[in-house]
């Protein structure tokens, strides 16, 4: 298992080599499922555009339109951006960051202007049509996460697949729990229990009122898709 494992949030890391490969294999998986696309999305982070070029190569579809939102960032993890996962489990408990990590409204302790990456991250330049300085996050639960992505989605996503059109989304594990959330009406409680295993794509086809036909489907063979949720709850534990 990987030990180095920090909190990124809003911190815009580059892709590990093994998010790198898992890029590839989710692409692969998605040309093998024979899906056309019509437009993407992502966030402002490069991890999550980096995710999508290297699909889109794979699929075949590098001309695509990408749409690129702050509001399908990763969850702003506040003052444990950067720190260690196990580490911090290890100082604080593996109940406490499972806390952190998992509960629906409890927010990571705030990003205060002396965090090392506190300038780095609320002046950079992505940032200027959005959010707003007074509105900027110094921290996110998923309850504050999803307030806002759905919007996006309501306003932007939804009118796209209501005019047909297929759409990918590449983004991160905890803005894309809100809108499974939202789309298979969890309570906070089982969205508590979730994790999204990285690189592996998932699949949803609605009916004409936007709800599931399916919930979640994801495309590996389950004993793949359940040791990559293992190991995406396993990066919060001291040991
Ligand atoms: O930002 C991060 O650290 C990860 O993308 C998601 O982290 P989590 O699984 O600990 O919520």
């Amino acid at each position: 298992m990987e030990r180095k494992k920090p909190f990124c949030g809003w911190f815009d890391a580059n892709l590990s080599e093994k998010g790198k490969q898992e890029a590839v294999n989710a692409g692969k998986a998605l040309k093998n499922a024979d899906y056309q696309l019509d437009i993407a999305y992502t966030s402002v982070l490069t991890r999550a555009q980096e995710t999508l070029r290297s699909i889109l190569n794979e699929t075949g579809q590098s001309n695509l339109e990408v749409v690129k939102t702050w509001r399908l960032n990763e969850r702003h993890y506040g003052g444990l951006t950067g720190l260690n996962k196990a580490e911090t489990a290890a100082k604080y408990g593996d109940e406490q960051v499972a806390i952190w990590r998992r509960s629906f409204d409890v927010p990571p302790p705030p990003m205060e202007p002396d965090h090392p990456y506190y300038d780095t991250i609320v002046k950079d330049a992505r940032y200027k049509d959005g959010p707003a300085q007074d509105e900027f996050p110094k921290f996110e639960s998923l309850k504050l996460t999803i307030e806002r992505t759905l919007p996006f989605w309501n306003d932007v996503i939804v009118p796209q697949i209501k005019a047909g059109k297929r759409i990918l989304i590449a983004a991160h594990g905890n803005s894309l729990r809100g809108i499974v959330k939202h789309l298979d009406q969890l309570t906070d409680d089982q969205i508590m229990k979730l994790n999204l295993p990285t690189g592996i794509p998932f699949v949803y086809t609605l009916d004409e009122n936007l709800k599931p036909i399916e919930s979640l489907q994801f495309l590996g063979d389950p004993e793949t898709v359940k040791k990559a949720m293992e190991a995406v709850a396993a990066q919060g534990k001291a040991k």
